[in-house]
């Protein structure tokens, strides 16, 4: 159980409790033709880069390629991304929770409420834990899931919990062993060695599944379904519904930038603590969701790091200047949940 409680206990330490309406979601299926206010942005979509047919897109990468590691470490380089084929993780397995989120997020609003998260909570029902950062809301509810599923599954479902409670747990598994797998091939690529990667296989690894909703929505394009945002992860796997309008990566020089779902492929992108321990090496990947006017979108994220208590400092940083001050995963989530975006820069040398 060790690591499992820490994370959680590591965003409960986060001085900063949200208040409820930061965390109740809008019941959207009382929304009809508008948007409410509250959920009005200015006009994003115009900007540049973020037509399909830029032609730009993260690499697809076949993780059973002999030259994995040299592109995958490339892509991290140029996107802080990629998505990721023949990775391993059945198409049941993935299917599994997809159908596991639809049904939760179909339920009443009433029912989802029983399983809110707390104001100094990590886990639960709520909105994006971003929320209190940006002036609008999102269109978009979510389910974080740290450790067990199981005391929040039983509040929605006294009577069928166990079922979801067991494809939630057979994804972290699996993703587990991926992410595993993909870190320790990305620290090759970066030169770290083996000594500083004794925590990847232990049980003491920080990890959360996240649930993503997107209703389908009025007026897409004054919508945001999630705000610019970086990953508070070493890295984060993703898979997202086959959805046309949906994830867009920020490439410096580019814009805005759509991920096309590739049919089986899983979404794998850099968190600010890869990024410290590439020294910036790698950016790590700014992202925002879109939504659109005729589907429900759904994603399910995984993130993925060291232990609460190890150190994470630029170890790819031999003959450079290190750029970030070593800083525990735990106090750097306590930073980031206070300052969002100006974490990285209140960590840099
Ligand atoms: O829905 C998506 O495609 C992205 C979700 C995401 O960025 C997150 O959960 O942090
Ligand atoms: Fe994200």
């Amino acid at each position: 159980m060790g690591t499992i409680s820490d994370l959680s206990e590591a965003y409960r330490d986060v001085e900063h409790p949200q208040f409820l309406h930061h965390i109740i979601p809008l019941d959207f299926s009382s929304v009809n033709a508008t948007l409410p206010e509250s959920h009005a942005w200015t006009r994003h979509h115009e900007e540049s880069g973020s037509g399909s047919g830029s032609g730009s897109s993260i690499p697809v990468i076949d993780l059973m390629d002999g030259n994995a590691v040299r592109m995958m470490g490339e892509a991290c380089e140029e996107w802080g991304a990629f998505q990721l084929k023949k990775h391993g993780v059945g198409s049941r397995v993935v299917e599994g929770v997809e159908v596991e989120a639809k049904r939760l997020f179909a339920l009443p609003a009433n029912q989802k409420m029983k399983a809110l998260r707390s104001a100094g909570g990590a886990s639960g029902y709520g909105r994006a834990r971003i929320s209190p950062f940006f002036p609008k809301y999102m269109w978009h509810e979510g389910f974080t899931i740290i450790g067990s599923p199981s005391h929040h599954a039983e509040l929605i479902w006294p009577n069928r919990y166990a079922s979801f409670c067991d494809v939630i747990e057979n994804y972290q598994k699996e993703m587990k062993v991926l992410a595993e797998k993909l870190t320790r091939m990305i620290f090759e690529y970066l030169g770290i060695n083996e000594e500083e990667t004794k925590w990847v296989g232990s049980n003491r690894v920080s990890e959360a599944v996240q649930l993503n909703y997107y209703p389908r929505c009025p007026e897409p394009n004054r919508a945001m379904g999630l705000a610019p945002h970086t990953d508070t992860s070493l890295l984060t796997i993703l898979h997202q519904s086959q959805t046309k309008e949906g994830l867009q990566i920020f490439k410096e020089g580019v814009g805005w930038v759509r991920v096309q779902p590739e049919p089986g492929a899983l979404v794998v992108n850099a968190g600010d603590l890869l990024h410290i321990i590439s020294n910036a090496r790698f950016p790590c990947a700014l992202h925002r969701v879109t939504v659109n006017r005729l589907h429900h979108r759904y994603s399910v994220a995984y993130f993925y790091g060291p232990p609460v208590d190890y150190v994470v400092s630029p170890l790819a940083a031999t003959c450079e200047a290190a750029r970030f001050r070593g800083v525990t995963v735990r106090d750097y989530i306590g930073i980031k949940s206070k300052n969002l975006e100006e974490a990285l820069s209140l960590i840099s040398t």
